[in-house]
């Protein structure tokens, strides 16, 4: 068996991967939520290494907030840069592999094609910022290490922008969604099963990869999907080509994801066909 250590399970992530490790038999998940082993708690996180020997470790804790992170960027910078600092440093100290996820908003978005895994970094708000800082301890301290940066994830699991929409769509709420951002919405299953899959082939090369499913949209393209879907009127997703927040998001969030696509021999899912599993 391949014992595998999960953090932050209670997340969209953490049950994502909870629901599909039945179809992969040979790994064993121990999922422990905030409360059950808190990142921030680096003695119990030690304790915890030292005690089970974990082969993987997979972080779906984080802090994901995007907008209230201007405010709380102490927080941010706490949980997605030093909890995960400390953790690749005991990865490295009791063998572990860990898989980490990151996100498209390390980039500016300045990019007019999508971003590969080797592109210039450059946050443009706090929520990425602190995310790439935990991206580059690791690097800094764990050799054994896979990075998996995805974007828009959502899922039928708690409050994600799928989610969000579709309450407020089957409310019969009118909504204006922006239309100045491109990027790929991501099946948090998809994610999920694309981890388990790393996990059980084993030899693939540490480093960055991208993920999230194929084809490029806006917010608000994805949203109308959503209404045509549940079966909504679609005239309640109105165009906008701004939409005020606090923190400022990339305009292209597009990922290549050709690299991870070839080291799993993995097809990846269009967004359309990914969302409609949701039905
Ligand atoms: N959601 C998205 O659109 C995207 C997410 N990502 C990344 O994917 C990963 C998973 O995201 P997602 O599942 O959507 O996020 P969620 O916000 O749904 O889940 C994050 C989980 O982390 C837990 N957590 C927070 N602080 C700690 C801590 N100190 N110790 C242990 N666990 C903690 C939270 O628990 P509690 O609620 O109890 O605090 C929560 O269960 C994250 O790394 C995120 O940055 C990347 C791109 C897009
Ligand atoms: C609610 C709402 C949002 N928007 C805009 C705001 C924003 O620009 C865009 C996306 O909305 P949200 O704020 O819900 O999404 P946001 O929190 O920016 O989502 C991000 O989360 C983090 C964790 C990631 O890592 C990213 O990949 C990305 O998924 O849609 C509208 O245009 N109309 C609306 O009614």
């Amino acid at each position: 068996m391949i014992n595998v250590l999960l953090t932050g399970a209670n997340g969209q992530l953490g049950t994502c991967l909870q629901k599909k490790v039945n179809q992969f038999p040979k790994i064993s998940l121990d999922a422990k939520n905030s409360s059950e082993l808190n990142l921030l708690k680096f003695d119990e996180v030690e304790a915890y290494f030292q005690n089970y020997q974990p082969d993987f470790c997979v972080n779906a804790g984080a802090y994901t907030q995007v907008d209230l992170a201007e405010d709380e960027a102490k927080k941010a910078f706490s949980i997605n840069a030093e909890a995960v600092e400390h953790l690749a440093k005991m990865c490295a100290k009791y063998n572990c592999k860990l898989i980490h996820i990151s996100t498209d908003y390390v980039f500016d978005g300045k990019k007019k094609s999508p971003y590969l895994e080797t592109d210039l970094t450059g946050p443009i708000n706090a929520y990425g910022a602190s995310k790439l800082i935990g991206e580059k301890a690791i690097e800094t301290h764990l050799e054994a290490h896979y990075i998996l940066r995805t974007s828009w994830l959502y899922s039928d699991v708690g409050k994600n922008f799928f989610t969000s929409m579709k309450n407020l769509l089957n409310k019969g709420t009118q909504l204006k969604i922006v239309t100045s951002q491109k990027g790929c919405p991501t099946n948090a299953y998809h994610l999920a099963e694309v981890i388990l899959k790393l996990i059980e082939k084993a030899e693939v090369a540490y480093g960055i990869y991208h993920f999230s499913n194929s084809e490029a949209t806006t917010w608000y393209a994805f949203t109308k999907e959503i209404a045509r879907l549940i079966e909504v009127d679609e005239d309640l997703v109105l165009p906008t080509q701004h939409y005020p927040t606090k923190a400022e998001r990339p305009e292209n969030s597009v990922l290549s994801c050709a690299k991870i696509e070839n080291a799993l021999g993995y097809k990846i899912a269009d967004w359309k066909t990914a969302l409609s599993e949701l039905k």
